[in-house]
């Protein structure tokens, strides 16, 4: 691009875009953005289709620093016949995956996936974890080197190698920076613009460009900032991933005891343990996330409560208790094409801990594990929390 074309922004028009929809300030210098950057969000389900809505208010806010457009890879079927990214395009309804909420129309679908992210500087990942590699290899080669990612999925890649987190996968795969976004963000409340936080974490590259040039905290947080969605910007991608991810393991757990009939006290002490189970994991596994993410950011202990009260897996985990349905069949009727992760991540958990010889470290991540896969009785959760090995054999 010429240099005439740039557009030369100062920070007070930055500041001023950032204010409309942000409390943050920014440095007082002047800054250069090289083109307003074209955003491009990977993924329709609940939460794909609310963080599109959101990115897509942001960019019409402010021309200065997004492409007004946005793009949402949608994973194309037949709603009575018709293809969903039509009726997006046309009703501004994501009818399957987020009923009832009217998205702005500067939100595309589309259902070619390099189509959607052709000449995008920011991608934004938002699709379940076990679509990820499929999808991550379908875009290599495809996607520059200058781009920049954020991860809204909760979950690991766990393989051989090792377990990884899935911004990491991004980044290996793609060969891209990618952050990511985690927090007690339950997708229906979002949509109806209620209240919530999230933590944003972005750690800036080795090959940034600089201020203006590049993506850096104030652009993400111009990016998801609402005055509904509270953004905080953090630098501990690690922290956030993996209290997001195994939050969803906690849920199940509570979604058992409250499907037993025995209340919240139990679900509170399943809450307990599973915190202290989530924290040892980052501390052994990833050292580099800090434990003060946990119960400082919103992706911490904020998102396991709003999870173990009212998000999907812990609905799958009471109803898994109440008609002694497997998961999978819990999942499939109560809702209607979305997941619960927790079901494929405490099976990753469980491959990973097992592999290191440390499941009788974390209790609570495989009683889970226990309960979903080998049909072990829900109450004898508090005697599994205590001794797993009293419980190995039993089948
Ligand atoms: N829903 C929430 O409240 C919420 C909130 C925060 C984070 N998350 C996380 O966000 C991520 C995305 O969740 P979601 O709620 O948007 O998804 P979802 O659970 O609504 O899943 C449905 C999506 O999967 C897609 N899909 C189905 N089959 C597919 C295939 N073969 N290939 C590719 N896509 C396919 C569907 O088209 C649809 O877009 C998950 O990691 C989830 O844990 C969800
Ligand atoms: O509905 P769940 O259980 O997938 O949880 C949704 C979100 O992750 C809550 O922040």
């Amino acid at each position: 691009m010429a240099a005439t074309d740039r557009l030369n922004i100062t920070s007070d028009i930055l500041n001023a875009s950032m204010k409309r929809s942000t409390s943050s300030s920014s440095s007082g210098s002047t800054i250069s953005l090289d083109h307003p950057y074209k955003v491009t969000v990977i993924g329709s389900g609940n939460w794909g289709t609310t963080i599109a809505k959101v990115v897509a208010e942001n960019t019409r806010i402010n021309p200065q620093l997004f492409a007004e457009e946005v793009q949402m890879w949608v994973f194309e079927e037949k709603i009575d016949g018709e293809n969903l990214t039509e009726i997006i395009n046309t009703q501004h309804q994501n009818v399957k995956y987020l009923p009832d909420i009217t998205l702005p129309d500067n939100l595309v679908a589309n259902p070619d996936l390099l189509d959607a992210v052709k000449g995008a500087d920011i991608l934004v990942f938002n699709i379940p974890h076990q679509f990820l590699r499929r999808i991550v290899g379908t875009l290599k080669g495809h996607v520059s080197l200058t781009v920049r990612a954020i991860s809204c999925l909760k979950g690991f890649e766990v393989d051989a190698k090792g377990v990884q987190l899935l911004s990491t996968y991004i980044t290996d795969e793609l060969n891209i920076e990618c952050g990511a976004l985690s927090g007690a963000n339950l997708a229906p409340e979002v949509a109806k613009e209620h209240w919530s936080e999230t933590t944003v974490a972005y750690h800036i590259p080795s090959d940034f460009r600089g201020e203006g040039k590049d993506v850096d905290h104030n652009i993400l947080k111009a990016l998801f900032h609402r005055p509904y969605f509270h953004v905080s910007v953090i630098e501990d991608v690690a922290g956030i991933s993996i209290a997001g991810a195994l939050k969803n393991v906690v849920a199940l757990g509570c979604g058992f005891v409250e499907g037993l009939g025995w209340g919240n006290n139990a679900s509170a002490a399943i809450q307990r343990v599973g915190l202290g189970e989530i924290i040892k994991f980052g501390q052994m596994f990833f050292p580099e996330s800090r434990v003060e993410t946990f119960y400082q950011e919103s992706a911490g202990v904020a998102d396991l409560i709003t999870t173990c009260s009212g998000g999907r897996n812990v609905k799958v985990g009471k109803y898994m208790a109440k008609t002694g349905l497997d998961a999978l069949e819990a999942e499939k009727e109560l809702l209607n094409g979305q997941s619960a992760q927790g079901i494929i991540t405490c099976k990753e958990v469980h491959e990973w801990l097992e592999t290191c010889g440390l499941l009788t470290e974390f209790p609570l991540f495989e009683a889970v594990y226990q309960i979903v896969y080998n049909n072990l009785p829900m109450k004898k959760i508090p005697d599994m929390i205590v001794d797993l090995d009293a419980f190995a054999n039993l089948e």
